[in-house]
């Protein structure tokens, strides 16, 4: 909704020509309060009205809405970065056809300093989050290890490993990690720790890159939105990485 309206409000450049949600029935209530009413589509309609289509939708949808997107050589910008593993073939057909996916950094920090060590010689990216327990509740690894997070009282290790596992064991839990990995050493050689602590109320992220031309430490505490899963500055990343594309002035890559 926070992108919604704020192409609504106006973004240079850009123009709101659908948008897409699980229930069409409740949508006309929601885009009320909107300046200019907007199409409601479903998902395969989305293509022919739009050169960009923002991905903000469960991360098992990412196909149906990025590849006809792609196949028509335009942009999808991603959110879902964890689905990027599994649908690789998404990236060369955007190869082939001339489309393009941009991940926002997101609910993350320092990509743009991630992808510049990239350019040089990167030793260890290695990530830990720490989320409250609401923020973990029901990934499918927790489920099938038998990890019951909701009666912890004291801060628990529930995952250690690599980007690439975290993104099928958390697949709405744990885009950050895939983004990372994709900005610098890739899914393989991402380290990460998962904690759930009772006592955080945000997403906590702490990143330790080791590089050759720099060592650098970033930390987030992201305030969850409406879905406990989810930052409240994925929305405003995604509006910043809009306004980016037809910006005169662009600041940091
Ligand atoms: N890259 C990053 O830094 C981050 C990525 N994410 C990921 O971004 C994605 C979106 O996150 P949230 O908005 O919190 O998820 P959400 O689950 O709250 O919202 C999903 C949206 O998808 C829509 N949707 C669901 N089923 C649909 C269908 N069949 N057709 C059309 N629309 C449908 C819903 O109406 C809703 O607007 C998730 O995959 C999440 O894991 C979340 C936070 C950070
Ligand atoms: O990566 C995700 O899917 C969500 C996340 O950790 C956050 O918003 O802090």
């Amino acid at each position: 909704m926070k992108i919604v309206e704020a192409l609504d409000a106006g973004i240079p450049g850009c123009e709101l020509a659908a948008v897409s949600v699980r229930s069409r029935e409740t949508a006309p209530e929601r885009f009320a309060h909107l300046g200019r009413p907007v199409p409601v589509l479903a998902i395969s309609e989305l293509e022919p009205v739009a050169d960009v289509v923002v991905e903000c939708a469960p991360a098992a949808l990412f196909r149906a809405i990025a590849e006809p997107v792609l196949r028509a050589g335009k942009m999808v910008v991603a959110l879902s970065a964890g689905a990027i593993l599994s649908n690789g073939d998404l990236v060369e057909l955007a190869r082939a056809a001339g489309g393009r996916i941009v991940v926002p950094t997101g609910a993350l920090v320092g990509l743009d300093a991630v992808a510049a060590a990239a350019e040089g010689t990167i030793r260890s990216v290695r990530m830990v989050t720490r989320k409250p327990v609401r923020g973990l509740a029901g990934a499918p690894y927790l489920l099938e290890h038998g990890i019951r997070v909701e009666e912890i009282t004291e801060p628990l290790m529930v995952f250690k490993g690599t980007a690439r596992q975290a993104a099928t064991g958390f697949p709405a839990n744990l885009n950050v990690a895939v983004a990372l990995s994709l900005a610098g050493i890739g899914p393989d050689r991402t380290e990460l720790e998962i904690w759930a602590d009772p006592a955080l109320e945000r997403n906590c992220h702490t990143i330790e890159v080791d590089a050759d031309s720099a060592r650098f430490s970033m930390s987030i505490e992201n305030v969850p939105s409406e879905n406990p899963k989810t930052g409240r500055i994925t929305a405003l990343s995604v509006i910043a990485c809009l306004r980016k594309l037809a910006a005169p002035l662009r600041v940091g890559t």
